[in-house]
């Protein structure tokens, strides 16, 4: 009872945590500022460098620990905010004053602008997590030698090469020509200040469902995009975000240290960021800050001399050890660790109301052809993998799929959902060709995916997992909400709504999936061998839901545990070399000679 009144929550905001979020960090920035106040002159002047790092720091934790892209070039975002900074300050600030809001939009715009090409040549170009990491640092390595070689002067701005730019204008905050330049401590609160909003705003941000989609792209990028995402777009905003934050971070550093040198962009400079990031904990956010004050601070005790000079031995050996003793950083040591659940739930066959299907559809079934294949082709290299395949499927009913190892079942499947690009032939939904669209843009028109493996977000809660695909859905929080808790009751996991998904046992997985791909309420649905892996029991609920199912949207199973496909009483086609090779009731086919030899291996040619 407790658990389906907070399920039925509206907002979103819920599935984030604490509704006085914001209130915990603005005490430390509070804290902090009090602290300064009586703090040197000195230790206020290069900890405005520590906030500064820990900005870009932050941009970085932003793509890497929430996002799940590791990327080395935030130093290039970084430099370009300090540079641009130094270009716009030196020639509007004697007119307008204020460098402080020059440097905000200008740092913020142009690491935006860098981040958002980078980002579109990544996710856009669908490279793979490696391919990420190494051109972001190909990216520095660029930029250094641009920077080291280029001398040239723009009004006031004079950029010297290796030389660097000397022409940076200290931070004023007041407007106009007379406004005069911010004190040590003012430059010091107003890098705070800009910290906690920026702070704030990623943290107001990660609480809307955006937050949500992010946290599954890390997870499982494929899954997200079944659940009908633009991963691809999700991502590009999101590293924009970063590197607009970097860019400002490079900007109050350049007003900072009134020079920009080149090592702005330096290997060096590229590694320490994402050593921040680790060594204050990935994913955490406040580590970004935490990491850049321990190293800052730990390099500005060592600089001093304690240990005889041997500052970047002892740095180096140092963080390799905290690294190693604290693989989730500072912070990570801290947080509770979640706990997973030992309950081996089983499939909750019993609890769940099969009746409450008829509730998960809005939308009546006309038993018309909703998705069809003509003449489809795809092969890998030699193999013909799908031969020449034309199909109809409908948006009702049960439709089986079967054939040997081999036969094609998943290239054609594959090639239905947009995941692999066919060879030749067309794939129509609802009478439109949807051959050249992404998985995202198929699910959004009505098709659901659920592989053989199940494939669930497993930091996130049951119901959160559920709440993300009603949200693609329905993008209205109230619905989504309402969806969740009518899922929950058919898929029988309503006591178990706020764990971690990956709490679940094997069986309830392979439920939460199921109920992800209701929540989309599709038109047609593609389960890959949903028996697998199943006692009896679970068998036959699987098949009476179904059948029930099947009644409000077209069911595409493919299977090949005969038992199953007969309890399920649909029509079945063989696929055999990559092509229809035969169709009618499973006891037609069972007596039907050629089908017999291909499944027992007696016949090499259809
Ligand atoms: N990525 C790939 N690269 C090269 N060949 C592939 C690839 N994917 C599938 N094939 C080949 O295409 C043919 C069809 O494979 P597919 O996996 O579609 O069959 P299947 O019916 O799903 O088999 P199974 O029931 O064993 O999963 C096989 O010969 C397979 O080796």
């Amino acid at each position: 009872m407790e658990n389906s009144e907070s399920i039925t929550t509206p907002s979103p905001l819920a599935l984030a945590g604490r509704s006085a979020w914001w209130a915990l960090p603005t005490a430390v920035a509070g804290v902090v500022a009090l602290l300064a106040m009586n703090a040197d002159e000195y230790a206020i002047y290069i900890a405005t460098s520590w906030l500064a790092f820990g900005l870009v720091a932050l941009g970085l934790d932003l793509v890497w620990g929430k996002g799940g892209d590791l990327s080395l070039g935030h130093t290039v975002f970084f430099g370009l905010g300090a540079y641009v900074y130094g270009i716009a300050g030196s020639n509007l600030g004697p007119l307008l004053g204020s460098t402080a809001l020059i440097g905000l939009l200008s740092g913020a715009a142009i690491g935006a602008l860098a981040a958002a090409g980078v980002a579109y040549f990544l996710f856009y170009g669908r490279l793979g997590a490696l391919q990420t990491t190494i051109i972001t640092y190909t990216l520095v390595l660029i930029m250094y030698t641009v920077a080291v070689g280029w001398t040239f002067e723009l009004g006031e701005a004079r950029v010297g090469g290796a030389n660097g730019m000397t022409t940076v204008p200290m931070l004023t905050l007041g407007f106009g020509p007379d406004a005069a330049p911010a004190s040590t401590a003012g430059a010091f609160y107003f890098a705070l200040a800009v910290a906690l909003l920026i702070f704030l705003g990623v943290k107001a941000l990660l609480r809307r469902p955006f937050g949500l989609v992010i946290s599954g792209v890390r997870q499982n990028l494929l899954k997200t995009e079944l659940l009908g995402y633009d991963v691809r777009r999700y991502r590009l905003v999101l590293f924009t975000i970063s590197g607009a934050i970097a860019g400002i971070g490079g900007a109050l550093y350049g007003a900072w240290a009134l020079y920009v040198s080149p090592n702005v962009f330096s290997v060096a400079q590229a590694l320490l960021i994402p050593i921040y990031v680790l060594v204050g904990g990935r994913g955490t956010l406040w580590g970004a800050f935490v990491g850049a004050v321990f190293v800052g601070g730990l390099s500005f005790w060592l600089g001093g001399g304690v240990v005889g000079g041997q500052t970047a031995l002892v740095l180096g050996g140092g963080l390799i050890a905290l690294v190693l003793l604290a693989p989730r950083g500072l912070l990570g040591m801290l947080r509770r660790r979640r706990q997973r659940s030992a309950q081996a739930g089983s499939v909750p066959a019993d609890r769940a109301e099969l009746g409450g299907v008829d509730a998960l559809f809005d939308r009546q079934s006309t038993g018309a052809v909703v998705l069809e294949t003509q003449d489809l082709q795809k092969r890998f290299g030699g193999v013909t993998a799908t031969d020449h395949v034309s199909m109809q499927f409908h948006d009702r009913g049960i439709h089986c799929l079967i054939g040997p190892n081999g036969a094609g079942k998943s290239t054609f499947l594959g090639t239905c959902l947009g995941l692999l690009k066919p060879d030749g032939g067309q794939v129509l939904f609802e009478g439109a060709e949807i051959t050249g669209w992404a998985p995202y843009r198929r699910v959004q028109a009505g098709l659901g995916i659920k592989l053989q493996v199940a494939r669930i977000l497993e930091e996130l809660s049951v119901r959160e997992n559920l709440w993300l695909a009603a949200y693609s859905r329905h993008e209205d929080p109230d619905t989504a909400s309402e969806r969740v808790r009518r899922t929950l009751s058919v898929i029988g996991l309503t006591h178990r709504a706020h764990e971690p998904g990956g709490a679940l046992s094997h069986g309830e997985q392979q439920w939460l999936d199921l109920g992800m791909v209701l929540c989309l309420e599709p038109k047609l649905i593609f389960l890959d061998e949903p028996a697998a892996g199943m006692t009896g029991q679970e068998r036959q609920h699987t098949v009476a839901l179904l059948k029930r199912i099947s009644r409000f949207a077209g069911v595409v199973v493919v299977e090949h545990d005969m038992d199953f496909i007969r309890d399920l009483d649909a029509p079945v086609t063989v696929l055999h070399q990559g092509a229809v090779f035969a169709s009618g009731t499973i006891d037609e086919l069972r007596q039907d000679e050629r089908v017999l030899d291909i499944y027992l291996g007696r016949q090499s040619d259809a």
